[in-house]
């Protein structure tokens, strides 16, 4: 291999610039708290003593590792997670996606996600897989906890609350469409939580697979520096297996269902120059981001196996480097040495950067970085929510200390001390029950109250977790059972509020309708289905509706005085200050704020968290449309009480009321989401779906056509897809297929807007 010195240099300079702010290493790992920290006071913070890993400890947590598999829809990832576990002997036989055995997949084990063929719910397994460790080629035990998440925008708090407790993932890819819509949501949410991912290339026996584009797509798409560690063997029907560029060795799949791995250290000649230029490739990459390696380079020295596994493992562990492996899930090709790449280059979970906060120390006080020592002070966190035959069932993810069964633990919000009854890990749908469980360790229990992103302690800490992300809503329909409601009907609607933190659910207050809120027609299609299935409630719905919201685009001053007297003890509040645009911080998602300026207390402090509550009340409902209003930050400068007729409830509705009569001044708009559309269908049909997404007012933003296929990715107002899977399989006699996710809220034409008012307006009783 030969490398140019300026090009060695550069990447010297380039892996020194970036060794603490790498493209991904920008998030923290608790960056989805909710709260807006503003000008901290200056506290002293006490000496946290650090709690040691003993040498069992990290013998047991070398062999451990929590991982993830995600990805756009359909590039098979529970087909990948299905030969995972066949191969670590987990179960017994294979069974496919919508397969003809009538059993389905392991991991999609609701009735829905095996008649529709997709994954719903994520699930949680584990396996032991004894993996070939590159360096020495020698087998080595690993532990493996594995979440299949689903691929559908719709469902993707499943893949919000996987990523939370993850410390590494798989990004599944399909060797012909690449980097997908989703692809690209997938890789913003292992940002936000900070999950190193090695990436595997799918479908590699499909005609027209081309990992060489895929990869270059990861790199600009996704800004990642990537490269393959493997080469293929043979194309699409005539795939036998990889070269490792790692280890230099060809690996081949035989015997029954592809489960004997065969290596030769004899590289077939037909694919040899390719393997050297990609290895030559692997190096360059790694030179770019990892120090050791460039030092390698400049000297013009050949690395060993051991220097480029470090180097692989290091940047990835870093969020530098993506390692890509191939190969083909459904041939059953080359799935076992991304597994051995899993436990080579994925973090163990003494290596995840993890903290909590102090919740007895201001929220300014640095956060605690967590060790995952087995006799540490237990914290750990409930992410998954699970109605089962059983009662309610909670997934844990052990951060800290050992948790036991028939122990005690502390709910770290309320307080409150709950005995952990039964202790089970999860295979899918099955369980197994268990004594205690370590650190770095994913479990269920029951039989405990508690709210999805809870954290549980033993009580002797005050840690906390910060918890997930949630999307808001973007679609909403009203729901109606058929006949007479029976309690089974809230029963359900409360399960799965309290299962799925993007399912809303409310009584509307002009119109007495239920209405169900979610992430999209799918998401709220499949509770009215369970709905069904599960409760027996057969439900009619009203026309989907999507959820609107209004903003202020104009800054107003205002003072205003709430004033009555009627007969017995009045009411007096006065309030002054502003409301104003706010524009939404990108990493919380935060984009209402409330700050209290008030000087000399002419406001006395125990009246200001009613006028913030009356603030985020009047937030509820604009008056424009009777949608949420977003954007908007309220400052309180000043204002007067009365010694006698001053109250909390006072100052809460003079804020409600100083809000909706500074409302209109403030030039509120109604906004609408926005969704980025991607559809992928055979060229051939590219100006009629061209044609359709212009006729609904989309933009397209980009579009590619390769080899007989094409992708157009357009922003298109998801008022306007109501029906367009229907016109699409139309207009591409069924061969196009499209995604949608929620991209943005964005203000409505001004016709639209009349309209929804006119029609809000008639809902609301008329004052006389
Ligand atoms: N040709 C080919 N097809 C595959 C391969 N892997 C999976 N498939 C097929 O792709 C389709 C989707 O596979 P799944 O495993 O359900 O994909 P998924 O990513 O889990 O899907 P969702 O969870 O619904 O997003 C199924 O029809 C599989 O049979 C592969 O390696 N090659």
């Amino acid at each position: 291999m030969s490398l140019s010195i300026p090009f060695a240099q550069r990447c010297l300079a380039a892996c020194r610039n970036t060794s603490r702010a790498t493209p991904l290493g920008l998030f923290t790992r608790h960056a989805a708290t909710a709260t807006v920290l503003k000008t901290p006071p200056r506290v002293e913070e006490p000496q946290v003593i650090q709690p040691q890993l003993t040498k069992e400890d990290r013998t047991r947590l070398g062999r451990q590792r929590n991982i993830g598999v995600s990805a756009h829809i359909d590039s098979g990832k529970t087909t990948l997670t299905e030969r995972i576990l066949y191969y670590t002997g987990r179960i017994r036989d294979i069974h496919e996606v919508r397969g003809r055995d009538a059993v389905g997949a392991k991991m999609d084990h609701m009735e829905l996600e095996r008649e529709k063929g997709i994954t719903i719910q994520s699930a949680a397994t584990f396996c032991d897989w004894h993996g070939t460790v590159p360096s020495t080629g020698e087998k080595k035990s690993y532990a493996i906890n594995i979440i299949d998440t689903p691929g559908h925008v719709d469902f993707t708090i499943e893949v919000e609350r996987a990523l939370r407790v993850l410390d590494g993932a798989i990004l599944v890819l399909c060797a012909v469409a690449g980097v997908q819509s989703q692809t690209t949501t997938v890789d913003r949410q292992m940002r936000r939580y900070n999950v190193p991912r090695i990436s595997f290339i799918n479908k590699m026996d499909r005609p027209g697979a081309n990992p060489w584009r895929v990869i270059q797509q990861i790199r600009s798409k996704l800004k990642i520096p990537a490269a393959a560690v493997n080469v293929p063997i043979g194309t699409e029907d005539e795939l036998k297996g990889v070269v490792d560029l790692v280890r230099w060795k060809a690996v081949y799949n035989e015997g029954e269902k592809g489960s004997t791995v065969v290596e030769s250290d004899e590289i077939p000649a037909d694919v040899l120059p390719l393997a050297k230029e990609k290895r030559t490739e692997l190096i360059e990459q790694l030179a770019d981001v990892d120090e050791e390696m460039c030092e390698l380079f400049l000297e013009e020295k050949e690395p060993t196996v051991a220097q480029l596994e470090a180097a692989i493992r290091r940047s990835t562990i870093a969020l530098k480097f993506s390692p890509v492996f191939l190969g083909s899930a459904i041939k059953n090709t080359a799935v076992q040495p991304m597994l051995d790449g899993v436990c080579a280059y994925l973090p163990n979970p003494s290596e995840a950067d993890v903290v909590a906060h102090d919740t007895s120390l201001p929220m300014s006080a640095s956060p605690v970085p967590l060790t995952p020592a087995a006799d540490a002070p237990l914290v750990s966190l409930a992410f998954k929510l699970e109605e089962s035959r059983f009662g309610q069932l909670t997934y844990m993810r052990v951060y800290q200390g050992s948790l036991r069964k028939g122990a005690y633990i502390f709910h770290a919000r309320t307080g409150k001390k709950v005995k952990v009854p039964r202790l089970v890990r999860m295979h899918s749908n099955e369980m197994e029950d268990i004594d205690s469980i370590g650190p770095g360790e994913i479990c269920a229990i029951f039989g405990v109250e508690c709210a999805s992103g809870d954290t549980f302690t033993d009580g002797s800490t005050s840690y906390s977790m910060t918890s997930m992300f949630v999307p808001e809503p973007v679609i909403s329909l009203a729901i109606k059972p058929v006949g007479q409601e029976t309690p089974n009907f809230s029963r359900a609607l409360n399960r799965f509020q309290r299962e799925d933190p993007t399912f809303k659910v409310h009584v509307d207050a002009e119109s007495k309708e239920t209405i169900i809120s979610g992430m999209g027609e799918l998401h709220l299609e499949v509770y009215v289905e369970r709905m069904k299935r599960e409760y027996n409630v057969e439900c009619t719905t009203g026309r989907p509706r999507v959820a609107y919201r209004e903003t202020l685009t104009q800054k107003v001053e205002f003072t205003y005085t709430h004033k009555k007297q009627t007969g017995g003890a009045g009411q007096f509040a006065r309030i002054s200050g502003f409301i104003e645009p706010m524009e939404r911080d990108p990493e919380t998602g935060k984009d209402v704020e409330f700050e209290n300026v008030v000087m000399s207390g002419n406001i006395p402090n125990n009246y200001i968290p009613a006028i913030e509550k009356g603030f985020y009340d009047a937030l509820e409902k604009g008056n424009l449309c009777g949608s949420t209003v977003t954007g908007c930050r309220f400052v309180l400068k000043d204002g007067s009480y009365h010694v006698v007729d001053s109250s909390e409830l006072a100052f809460r509705i003079c804020t409600v009321s100083a809000f909706r009569e500074n409302y209109a001044a403030a030039r509120p708009v109604i906004l609408e989401p926005i969704m980025s559309v991607e559809v992928i269908a055979p060229a051939e049909f590219q100006s009629n779906v061209i044609g359709g997404i212009t006729a609904r007012r989309g933009t397209i933003i980009d579009s590619e056509v390769r080899d007989d296929e094409f992708t157009v990715t357009a922003d298109v107002a998801l008022n306007d897809m109501f029906g367009y899977s229907s016109q699409l399989r139309g207009s591409t006699q069924g061969k196009g297929e499209f995604s949608m996710e929620y991209k943005m809220h964005q203000p409505v034409l001004p016709n639209h807007q009349k309209e929804l008012e006119e029609a809000y307006r008639k809902t609301r009783p008329q004052k006389k």
